[in-house]
C-alpha cells in the first residue's frame, strides 16, 4: 500500500510537474503569441497608414536590396544548407507577394522586381546544384570525419630527443653511409626499378628509393654471413629483405611492413651489424663506449631471440677475421651482472625492452651519445602495449641524428602517420596490405560453446603433429588449459606475463628444443617469436583485436612453410572482431564459415579502420579506439598489457 500511495504521489507530482511545465510553456507561448500579435498589429497599422507612392517605391527598392544582400550572405554560407533552403523558400514567397503587390506599379518598380526574381531563381538553382553536390560527396564527408577522428587520436608530438625538441632542431637529410649498390644496379632506369618491384609485389614510397636487390651477394654482404644464412636454409632474400636491406644499408629511415614470418628480423639486424663492424674497423670501441645502435622489442622473449640471432652472426664474422662486435641484452627479469663482461669491454649494439632500457639510461649505465641507429621492432604493438611514453623518454637521450627503422606486420595508419612525422625522408616499404594475414597459413574458424572448448581442444590437437601453440588472452585460462592438458597426458608448458623469468625461459627452451609438444600462451608469445616449424596455432578464443589475431596465427607458416590456424569463436566474441575476421578470411581467400557470413554489416570490406586496420568497421566505430578512450577516461596510460616488457 505505502508503495502504491507513493507511486500515486509520484504520479501526482509528476502530473503536477507536467502541468506546471505545461502552464509555464503555455504562458511562454501566450507571451510569444502576444508579441506576435503586437507585431501583426503594427503591420496592420503600418499597412493602413497612407504612404506616398515615392516613399513606397524607395522603401520597396531598399527592401529588395536588403533581400539580395541577405540572399548572397546565405548563399556564401556552405555549412548552413537548411538555412539556405529556408532562405530560398522565404525569398520565393516574398518574391511572389512582392510581384502581386507591385502589379500596378510603374515600369521602374516592375523591372526591379523582374531582376530580383531572376537573381532569386539563379540562387535557387545554385542551391539545388549545391545540394546535389553535397549528396554525391556523402562518402567524402565520411572520409573527412574519419580523418578528423584520426587526427584527434594521433600521437601528440613526434619522436625526437630532448635537445632537438628544445632547440627546435629538425634534420632534413638522411644519414650518409659508405654503402653503395653495385654499379650495374645503380644504372637501372626508374621504369626498370618499378617493374622489378611490381614483379615482387613490393610497394616502396618515398624520395629516391634505394634499389631493390635480388640476392645477398649483390648487397655486398660478407661471404661468411651468406654461408651462415645458407646453413639456416636462407638462400635468397625475401621481398622485405630485397628492399629493406638496401634501404637500411643506404642510411635511410624506413617503415617496413610485411606479413608475419617474412624475415623482417634479418632486414634490420644485418645492417646494424655491418655498421658496427665498419665503426670498429675505423676506431675500436673501448670500455664505456657504445652503443652505436639499438633494437627495442615489445617483449623479453623477442628481445632475447633477436639478441641470439645477432650474437650468432657477430661470432661468425669474428671467426672470419672481422673485428669483434659487442651485443648487450638489456631486458627485465635478468641480472645485469651476467652482461657486465660485455659492458666492461665496450659494446656496439643493445637489444632491449623499453622499461629496462630506460632504467639503465636513467642510472647512466651507458649513454646514447654516439648512438646512430634505432630500430623499433613490432613498433605498433609496442605503442599498443603502452610503451609509447617509455620510447619517448628513451628518444630524449639521443644526442645526434640517427637512422630510424620501424618494422611490423601490422601498422595501422594511425601509427604510420605519426611515424612518418618523426622520421627523416622515410621510405615506406609494404609487402602486401599492412595487417593482412600470411597467405601460407590455412585459417579455420569454428563455433565452439564455451563449456565444450576444453574437450574439443583435445580433438583439434589431433589435426597435426606437434609442435602446437594454444593461445588464450587470459592468464588464468592459460594455466587452466595447461593443467587440463597435463592431466590428459599432453606434454604442455605455459607462458604468460605473471610467470617468473625462469619459468618463462624454461617454457620457451623446452618447447623450442622439442621436449614439449604444446605451449599454452597469452599474447606475450605472439609478438615476433620465431619457433621452428610450428604446425598448428589454436586460438582458444578470438583475440580482442584483429592485429593480435594476425600476430598470433603468424607463429605458424613462417619462412615460406605452410601452417594451420584454428580459432574457436562463440557468442562471447565481439561482433566487430568477428566482422574483421570475416573480411580478413575473405581477403586471404580462406573458407568463411556460414555463421560469420551471416553477420550483416554496412561498411566492411573497404580499406579498413585507420586506427586498428580492421576491415570490418571504420574508425568511427572502432572497438579498440573505444577501449582506449575508456582506459584514458579511467586514467590508465598503459595499453592492452600482457607484455611484461620490463
Ligand atoms: N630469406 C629467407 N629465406 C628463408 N627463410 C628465411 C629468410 N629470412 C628469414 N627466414 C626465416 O624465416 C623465419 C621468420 O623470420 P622472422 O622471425 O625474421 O620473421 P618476421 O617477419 O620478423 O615475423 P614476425 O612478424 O612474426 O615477427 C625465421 O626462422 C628465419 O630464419
Amino acid at each position: 500500500m505505502p508503495e502504491r500511495s507513493s507511486s500515486v504521489m509520484e504520479s501526482d507530482e509528476s502530473r503536477n510537474h507536467a502541468s506546471t511545465s505545461y502552464t509555464s510553456k503555455r504562458r511562454k507561448r501566450e507571451e510569444e503569441d502576444e508579441s506576435l500579435l503586437e507585431m501583426e498589429d503594427d503591420d496592420q497599422y503600418e499597412q493602413s497608414r497612407y504612404i506616398p507612392l515615392k516613399q513606397r517605391k524607395a522603401a520597396e527598392a531598399k527592401r529588395i536590396a536588403n533581400l539580395r544582400l541577405k540572399g548572397m550572405r546565405e548563399g556564401d554560407s556552405e555549412n548552413n544548407i537548411s538555412a539556405n533552403d529556408r532562405g530560398g523558400e522565404r525569398r520565393a514567397e516574398e518574391d511572389n507577394s512582392h510581384r502581386q503587390a507591385s502589379e500596378d506599379e510603374d515600369e521602374t518598380g516592375a523591372s526591379t522586381v523582374q531582376r530580383s526574381k531572376q537573381i532569386l531563381l539563379k540562387q535557387a538553382r545554385e542551391l539545388r546544384q549545391q545540394q546535389e553536390k553535397e549528396g554525391k560527396t556523402e562518402k567524402e564527408k565520411q572520409a573527412e570525419e574519419e580523418r578528423k577522428i584520426l587526427e584527434a587520436h594521433a600521437a601528440r608530438r613526434k619522436l625526437a630527443s630532448d635537445m632537438e625538441l628544445a632547440k627546435g632542431i629538425s634534420y632534413t637529410e638522411p644519414i650518409k653511409t659508405s654503402w653503395r649498390a653495385p654499379h650495374f644496379i645503380r644504372k637501372r632506369t626508374e621504369e626498370e626499378s618499378v617493374a622489378l618491384r611490381e614483379k615482387y609485389h613490393i610497394l616502396a614510397d618515398g624520395k629516391d628509393v634505394p634499389p631493390l636487390i635480388e640476392n645477398f651477394r649483390d648487397m655486398k654482404i660478407p661471404p661468411c654471413i651468406i654461408e651462415y644464412l645458407l646453413s639456416k636454409g636462407i638462400k635468397t632474400p625475401t621481398q622485405i629483405q630485397m628492399q629493406g636491406l638496401p634501404t637500411a644499408f643506404s642510411g635511410r629511415d624506413m617503415i617496413g611492413i610485411a606479413f608475419t614470418g617474412s624475415g623482417k628480423t634479418l632486414a634490420f639486424s644485418l645492417p646494424i651489424l655491418m655498421f658496427a663492424v665498419e665503426e670498429e674497423k675505423k676506431l675500436p670501441y673501448i670500455r664505456g663506449e657504445g652503443p652505436l645502435g639499438m633494437i627495442i622489442c615489445p617483449s623479453r622473449e623477442l628481445a632475447r631471440q633477436t639478441y641470439e640471432n645477432l650474437q650468432a652472426m657477430a661470432e661468425v664474422l669474428e671467426h672470419d677475421g672481422f673485428p669483434r662486435v659487442g651485443v648487450l641484452l638489456c631486458i627485465g627479469g635478468i641480472s645485469m651482472a651476467e652482461q657486465y663482461h660485455t659492458l666492461s669491454k665496450g659494446f656496439h649494439i643493445v637489444v632491449a625492452t623499453p622499461g629496462r632500457l630506460q632504467d639503465m639510461l636513467d642510472k647512466k649505465k651507458f649513454s646514447l651519445d654516439c648512438c646512430r641507429y634505432l630500430c623499433l621492432d613490432e613498433a605498433d604493438r609496442m605503442i599498443d602495449m603502452g610503451f609509447e611514453d617509455d620510447v619517448r623518454t628513451i628518444m630524449g637521450f639521443f644526442k645526434q641524428q640517427r637512422q630510424t627503422l620501424l618494422y611490423s606486420a601490422t601498422m595501422p595508419q594511425k601509427i604510420r602517420t605519426f611515424a612518418e612525422e618523426s622520421l627523416i625522408a622515410p621510405i615506406v616499404v609494404n609487402v602486401g596490405r599492412a595487417g593482412a594475414a600470411n597467405l601460407s597459413i590455412i585459417q579455420s574458424v569454428e563455433y565452439v560453446k564455451q563449456e565444450a572448448k576444453l574437450m574439443y581442444l583435445l580433438e583439434v590437437l589431433q589435426k597435426t603433429a606437434p609442435p602446437v601453440i594454444v593461445f588464450s588472452d587470459n592468464k588464468n585460462e592459460v594455466d587452466d588449459i595447461q593443467e587440463f592438458l597435463l592431466r590428459k597426458g599432453v606434454e604442455a608448458v605455459a607462458i604468460h606475463g605473471s610467470k617468473t623469468q625462469d619459468e618463462r625461459e624454461y617454457a620457451i627452451k623446452s618447447f623450442k628444443n622439442g621436449k614439449k609438444d604444446v605451449m599454452v600462451a597469452n599474447s606475450v608469445a605472439s609478438k615476433g617469436l620465431d619457433f621452428p616449424d610450428i604446425q598448428h596455432v589454436i586460438n582458444f578464443s578470438m583475440p580482442k583485436d584483429i592485429e593480435e589475431y594476425v600476430h598470433q596465427i603468424g607463429r605458424t607458416g613462417r619462412g615460406g612453410k605452410t601452417g594451420l590456424a584454428t580459432t574457436f569463436v562463440n557468442s562471447s566474441a565481439e561482433e566487430a572482431s568477428l566482422l574483421d575476421l570475416k573480411y580478413l578470411l575473405i581477403e586471404a581467400k580462406q573458407h568463411v564459415p556460414p555463421f560469420l557470413l551471416a553477420i550483416q554489416d554496412t561498411q566492411g570490406g573497404g580499406s579498413g579502420c585507420q586506427f586498428c586496420g580492421g576491415l570490418g568497421h571504420s574508425i568511427a566505430n572502432c572497438p579498440k579506439l573505444d577501449r582506449q578512450q575508456t582506459r584514458q577516461r579511467a586514467g590508465f596510460s598503459g595499453g592492452d598489457g600482457g607484455g611484461g616488457g620490463y
